[in-house]
């Protein structure tokens, strides 16, 4: 590889040529870390805002054992063979896991029970726990993303590929999804993005959130159980990445439990899988409710499972894998973009503090110098948004709800000036308004009040 100035090599040995697998963003490597003499996987992104949040996602989501980790990420300038110059690159020193994706390692196994699909889904559950329990929505939780560390029959599943997480803070209006995995919210999103770019006036903001994660996790238990999607398309052919009928049937939850496949499989998974396929998000099964259900706690039947043979079809798994890349290239709206200062220019001085610029201009982060930290009191006045977007159906009186929330948000921020000042011009009284409130206003401009905190969020990157 000609001209690299990459100060990863200072510490680790990479071999350019060996690819653990290939995403959008471009292969998955292996290093050795050369003091330790341990192996890593090292992915490589463009330096672009976009990677940034993946990298301030994966960090803030590392640590967890359903999670795989991320030690530390080197920016360094990179020339591949073939490019005419040298660019600026991320390289996130990740975990390596060795022991393949979540449907291929199913694929090759003898005997796969009901037991073992809820063993399995327990632990993608726990991955996803962790994530919504910090606010933040995994976004492509796709069996590709769902890596086994080793090939031992007790290794650990791991969630990986952070690239459209994003805090749930009422502002995930981006919609990302894949044929088979898309919620009907998402789809709901995405027309009235549509209609939004065509000009025709909306008053209701689209929304896309964490039980967009849910939804994914009912299609892949689904396929777990029988082998094959819930929602599959009526022409296989079409180059449309979602065609008329598939979306006709995501929007409306058809799908079936066809008895050759199901017929054995308890009432108990059929209940898990209704309740995450479940079309109106409010009434979908959260992930606190999942990882409780008999399903998961209680031991599973241990009846064997069809599974591994369908998913074995390498000509239908290669056809979902090219629709997926399809449909990814295609659909995929860009996030409102980021601006961000090269880190260089950075005058945060915690971010000083812990930038260490290398003698060849690369940046280096170690997980003991930068853990992410999400400012304290931001969680109340997620509450506020979280209640002013989806109030609970049977209360009768939603603002008396968010009422409640503003009070411990007002508690928790009251030096904050945006907040006293939204409060004011929404005529509150101390206790609650004494107006009635549109509650959707309100919660963008509460989501104004969480950008204001983003300033003196300890990020890795400062945000201009
Ligand atoms: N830590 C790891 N250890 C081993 N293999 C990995 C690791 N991380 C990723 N891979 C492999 O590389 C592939 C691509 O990784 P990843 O999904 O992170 O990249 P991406 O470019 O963001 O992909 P996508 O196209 O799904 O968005 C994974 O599907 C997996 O096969």
């Amino acid at each position: 590889m000609a001209n690299v100035v990459a100060s990863i090599t200072d510490e680790y040995d990479v071999n350019w040529n060996q690819k653990l697998g290939t995403g959008i963003s471009g292969p998955v490597r292996v290093a050795t870390k050369r003091s330790t003499g341990e192996n890593f996987a090292i992915k490589v992104v463009l330096d672009r805002p976009k990677a940034r949040q993946e990298v301030q996602m994966h960090w803030m989501c590392s640590g967890h054992p359903q999670v795989v980790s991320l030690f530390e990420v080197f920016r360094n300038e990179l020339q591949f063979p073939g490019e005419s110059e040298s660019q600026c690159r991320l390289l996130l020193v990740l975990e390596l896991m060795d022991g393949g994706e979540l449907f291929y390692r199913i694929s090759k196994q003898h005997g796969f029970t009901e037991r073992h699909a809820a063993a399995t889904t327990m632990q993608i559950a726990l991955a996803v726990r962790h994530l919504h329990s910090m606010n933040i929505a995994h976004r492509d939780l796709k069996p590709e993303n769902l890596l086994y560390k080793n090939s031992s029959e007790e290794s650990p599943i791991k969630l990986c590929d952070f690239g459209f997480a994003k805090h749930d803070n009422g502002d995930l209006m981006t919609p990302q999804f894949t044929p088979y995995y898309v919620s009907p919210q998402v789809l709901e999103a995405q027309r009235r993005h549509r209609r939004d770019r065509t000009s025709v006036a909306t008053s209701t903001p689209y929304t896309y959130d964490k039980s967009c994660d849910m939804w994914s996790l009912g299609v892949i238990i689904y396929i777990l159980l029988c082998g094959y999607p819930p929602f599959y398309s009526e022409h296989p052919t079409s180059r449309r990445a979602i065609d008329r009928s598939m979306r006709r049937k995501i929007m409306s939850g058809t799908y079936q439990f066809a008895d050759r496949e199901w017929g054995r499989v308890s009432n108990r998974a059929k209940d898990v899988v209704k309740k995450l396929l479940c079309v109106d998000p409010h009434e979908r099964m959260t992930i606190e409710e999942l990882v409780q259900h008999p399903w998961l706690t209680e031991e599973a039947p241990d009846t064997l499972l069809q599974s591994p043979v369908y998913m074995s079809n390498k000509a239908n798994m290669q056809e979902t894998a090219l629709l997926h890349d399809g449909h990814l290239k295609k659909m995929r709206i860009p996030d409102r973009p980021t601006n961000l200062k090269p880190i260089e220019s950075a005058i945060n001085p915690i971010l000083c503090k812990r930038k260490e610029i290398s003698r060849q201009g690369g940046i280096h982060f170690t997980a003991h110098e930068a853990p992410i930290v999400d400012h304290p009191s931001a969680k109340s006045l997620r509450d506020v948004i979280a209640k002013c977007m989806y109030p609970k159906r049977e209360i009768d009186n939603p603002q008396a709800e968010v009422e409640t929330a503003i009070q411990v948000a007002v508690k928790e921020n009251s030096e904050n000036k945006v907040l006293t000042q939204i409060l004011e011009e929404n005529s509150w009284n101390g206790d609650k308004f004494d107006t009635d409130v549109e509650l959707m206003d309100l919660a963008h401009q509460f989501k104004t009040i969480l950008e204001s905190l983003s300033t003196t969020k300890l990020y890795m990157y400062a945000k201009e």
